[in-house]
Formats: C-alpha cells, sequence, structure tokens
C-alpha cells in the first residue's frame, strides 16, 4: 500500500501537486496524505476532520482535495400530517444544524400541526432554469434571435434532450438588453435537482442557436437563471419547486402548543413578516424559512448554497372564526433525490427516512414529495418562531437551549 507519509513528503518538495495524490493512491490514502501534508504546513491537528464514516470513493463525484468530513449534528422533527400531491400521511424530517432551540421550534410547530390533523401541500409549479447570454450586432439583430428562438423551440427541445433521458425542455423564453440577447431555458428534471442536467442540455441547444442565427455565446450561465444568488425572477416565476402548504389550527390549540393567541400570531405576521419585509426591500416575506431549508438540505444532500433561492417565502396568518388559518408559499426550492450529494452515506439515510430515496415513480414523485415535507417543517417553523415572537419567549428560548 502507498504510504500516506511519503506522499505528503512528495507535495512539500514540490514532486507532486496536492490534487495529484489521487493519481498515485486509492482516494482514502490521498486524503490522508493531504491530511497530514496540511497538519504540517498549518500546525493544526486534523484527527476529527480524518474522522468521516462514509467511504472516500463514493464521495469522488462530489469533492476535489479531500481531506476529511465535517459533522454536522442531525435532529429530527415529526412526525407530521402531509396531505400533498405526491406525499400522504405522516413523515419524520431529519435537520442538521448549528443553533440551539431550531429543532425545538420546528418540532413544536409540528406538534401542533399534527394535532391540528395535519396539513396540505402542493408543489404548484416545477422548471430549473439556465439562462446562457449572446451577443448580437444590435437591437435589429436581438429582436430577430428572440423571434427565432420563439418559432423554434422545438428544435432545441431536440438538441437538449439528445443529453438526457429524464430532462424535458418546456419553455425557452428570451429577454433582450441592448446587444446581448438572454435565453432563460427551463426544463422539468424530474427527480434531479437538475443544475448538471440543465446545463449540459442548454450547451447542446447553444449550439442549434448560434447554427441558424447571428447569435455568438459569451457565458452559458448569463446569470438571469439565476442560480445561487437573491433575484426577484425567481421569486415571481420560480424555480425548481414552487411549493406551498397550509394549516387550520382551532383556537384552543393555538394557545396550548404556542401559548399566545391566532390574533397576535397575525398581527405578529403582518407587522414583521409583510410590513417589516417590505420596508426592508426584502425577497422574503418570511421569519426563517431559510432555517428550515439550510438544516434540510445539508441532512439530505442538497446543494446548500440554493438556500439563496429557497429563502424566496411568503408567509401568510390570519385569525378566523374558529382559530389560525397559515400558510406558506416557496417561490424556489431547488430539490433532488437523486444526484448531487443524495448518494453519500449520511445523506442517503436521511432521505430514507423521509421515504425518498432515489427516482420516484413516477418520475419526479420523489422530488415534489421531498418537496412538500420541507415546506409543511418550514411552515411549521414559522408558526412557532411567529409565536415565540408575540408570546415574547425568543430569547428566553434560546438562552435555554441555544448557549
Ligand atoms: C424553544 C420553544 C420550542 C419552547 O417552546 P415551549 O412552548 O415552551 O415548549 P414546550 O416545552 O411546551 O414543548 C412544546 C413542543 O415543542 C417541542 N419541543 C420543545 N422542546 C424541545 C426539545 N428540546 N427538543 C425537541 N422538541 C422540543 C415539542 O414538539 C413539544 O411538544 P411535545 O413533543 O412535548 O408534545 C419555543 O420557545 C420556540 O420555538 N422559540 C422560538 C425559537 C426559534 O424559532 N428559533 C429560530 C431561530 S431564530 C433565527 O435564526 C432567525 C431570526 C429570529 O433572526 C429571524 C428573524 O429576524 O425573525
Ligand atoms: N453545472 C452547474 O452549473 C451546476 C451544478 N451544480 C451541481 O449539480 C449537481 C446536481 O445536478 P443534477 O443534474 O441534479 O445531478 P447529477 O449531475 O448528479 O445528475 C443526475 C442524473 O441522474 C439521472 N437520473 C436517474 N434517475 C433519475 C430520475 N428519476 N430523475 C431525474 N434524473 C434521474 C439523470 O440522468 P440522465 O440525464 O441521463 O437522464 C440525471 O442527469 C449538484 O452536485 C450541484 O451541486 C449546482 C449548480 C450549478
Amino acid at each position: 500500500m502507498t504510504d500516506p507519509s511519503d506522499l505528503a513528503r512528495r507535495v512539500r518538495e514540490g514532486e507532486l501537486r496536492l490534487h495529484e495524490l489521487d493519481d498515485h493512491a486509492d482516494p482514502e490514502t490521498a486524503a490522508t496524505a493531504r491530511r497530514l501534508f496540511v497538519e504540517g504546513e498549518t500546525d493544526t491537528d486534523l484527527d476529527t476532520v480524518g474522522e468521516y464514516a462514509f467511504a472516500a470513493e463514493t464521495a469522488e463525484p462530489n469533492i476535489e482535495n479531500m481531506i476529511g468530513g465535517t459533522q454536522v449534528p442531525v435532529g429530527v422533527v415529526g412526525p407530521v400530517d402531509i396531505d400533498g400531491g405526491a406525499v400522504a400521511g405522516e413523515r419524520y424530517l431529519p435537520l442538521a444544524t448549528t443553533e440551539g432551540a431550531l429543532i425545538a421550534s420546528v418540532n413544536r410547530g409540528c406538534s401542533a400541526i399534527r394535532a391540528a390533523g395535519g396539513a396540505t401541500a402542493r408543489v404548484l409549479k416545477n422548471g430549473m432554469t439556465r439562462a446562457p447570454v449572446f451577443t448580437v450586432e444590435d437591437v435589429g439583430e436581438a429582436a430577430t434571435v428572440a423571434a427565432w428562438v420563439r418559432e423554434n423551440t422545438d428544435e432545441l427541445a431536440e438538441a437538449a434532450e439528445s443529453t438526457t433521458s429524464h430532462g424535458e425542455l418546456t419553455d425557452v423564453t428570451p429577454y433582450v438588453v441592448g446587444d446581448s440577447v438572454f435565453l432563460r431555458f427551463t426544463y422539468d428534471t424530474k427527480d434531479a435537482m437538475g443544475m448538471n442536467m440543465a446545463t449540459i442540455a442548454t450547451e447542446e441547444a447553444c449550439g442549434v442557436v448560434e447554427d441558424e442565427t447571428p447569435a455568438s455565446l459569451v457565458a452559458l450561465s448569463g446569470n438571469l437563471c439565476t442560480d445561487k444568488k437573491p433575484a426577484a425572477i425567481n421569486a415571481v416565476e420560480g424555480r425548481g419547486r414552487t411549493v406551498a402548504a397550509d394549516v387550520f389550527i382551532p383556537h384552543d390549540l393555538v394557545e396550548e402548543r404556542f401559548k399566545t393567541t391566532a390574533d397576535a400570531i397575525a398581527e405578529a405576521n403582518t407587522r414583521k413578516n409583510l410590513v417589516g419585509s417590505a420596508k426592508a426591500g426584502s425577497l422574503g416575506f418570511n421569519a426563517h424559512a431559510a432555517n428550515t431549508v439550510a438544516a434540510a438540505f445539508l441532512a439530505l444532500g442538497q446543494d446548500i448554497a440554493q438556500v439563496v433561492e429557497g429563502s424566496n417565502a411568503i408567509t401568510t396568518v390570519e385569525e378566523r372564526e374558529d382559530g389560525l388559518y397559515a400558510s406558506l408559499t416557496i417561490a424556489s426550492l431547488e430539490v433532488g433525490t437523486v444526484g448531487g450529494g443524495t448518494g453519500l452515506a449520511t445523506q442517503a439515510e436521511a432521505l430514507e427516512v423521509v421515504g425518498v430515496t432515489g427516482g420516484g415513480d413516477p418520475a419526479g414523485s420523489n422530488a415534489d414529495a421531498l418537496a412538500e415535507v420541507i415546506a409543511t417543517a418550514a411552515l411549521a417553523g414559522e408558526l412557532s418562531l411567529l409565536s415565540a415572537l408575540a408570546s415574547r419567549h425568543l430569547s428566553s428560548a434560546h438562552e435555554e437551549l441555544g448557549r
């Protein structure tokens, strides 16, 4: 077996580069050698980073220059009853976080939803986007390209879909800014989050655009997609799954579980999530949807950077005659149950807990179900935090559980 200390020495002496170690050893040995090298260079001890439970070779599609694993504590919330389009019945949801009080809060919301008879959830729209930018001579030529694209979507779909057995091109919308033409391609990526799939498919379609029009590709992603940046287009048009969850909770249950009233929760929501967010120019009219989305993404092998889009959510709360109605609509929740980090051991186990392992039948139904479960848990978190604010329990909760 190759000696990791010897490999680390060869890197130190400039004979090998860190990323070349995979060509000289199996992935686990290469990771050990890198760790030894980094420990020597930075005078640190990486023993804990080296204690990871997944097989190093399974992480090969997910990481370069691997030195080990980071561990984040995982908790669980639920069960929560969901009457969904793709999910029916009780589900548990593993959440990974370092924020004390978060799991307790989401769990409290789940327990209230369960006691109230469950939540309703639906995926309302589904489409992963990639928007390349092309250069043209002037706005006249830009209009010609845009018109050609509108009339030849079928030809673009044929090219795009030649690269995937699952993805379907559902729309191409042109946007013109002077001599730049952006084409926002939208795909049904089924159970995959779909960013690799959409990117590869779009590159193929761009070849057709360049062959058939005067447009010249500048960048395969022109930021009108929009991936991993705050953007109104995602909040309005959606990206990934647009998913909503709602619940009705009778007054006695609101008071028992949340120690406040429907009226006080509704007022906190209006003044904080609606008026406060409007004044702040926020895209997210919610309290902390990103908390549940991030913790679920971490536990379930999703792309963490897409929490940016997952925070595009609006919470509504109203007092009705017999109780409280609340809803959460997330415009752009980008989730998958195949690909990305879903195959890593701990993430795959967590997906099993939710009951959404691998491809669904029909394809896409597992990712729909995952979106509905996350939206319901995020609604639970909204209700619990709004209640804590309304009952002035937020800082005491974090004193007790978060420090
Ligand atoms: C902490 C609670 C839940 C106590 O709330 P409580 O009502 O005193 O709790 P309880 O002991 O009566 O238990 C009620 C239920 O809560 C759950 N629960 C209770 N404790 C636990 C626990 N240890 N582990 C797991 N679950 C727990 C559990 O479901 C339990 O029901 P049961 O199962 O017993 O029938 C409440 O005060 C609370 O939710 N506070 C809000 C905390 C919160 O939401 N923090 C989120 C992060 S804030 C942030 O990051 C964003 C922010 C605030 O900056 C965004 C913004 O600007 O708004
Ligand atoms: N390339 C980029 O610009 C970006 C990439 N990423 C990364 O992309 C990765 C996610 O991309 P993604 O395309 O989801 O995943 P993968 O690249 O891992 O590809 C998933 C593949 O799984 C196959 N597949 C099998 N069963 C199914 C099913 N039921 N439904 C859908 N597909 C199925 C599909 O193959 P087939 O297509 O042959 O049918 C699909 O392309 C993440 O690691 C993320 O971090 C994130 C942002 C940007």
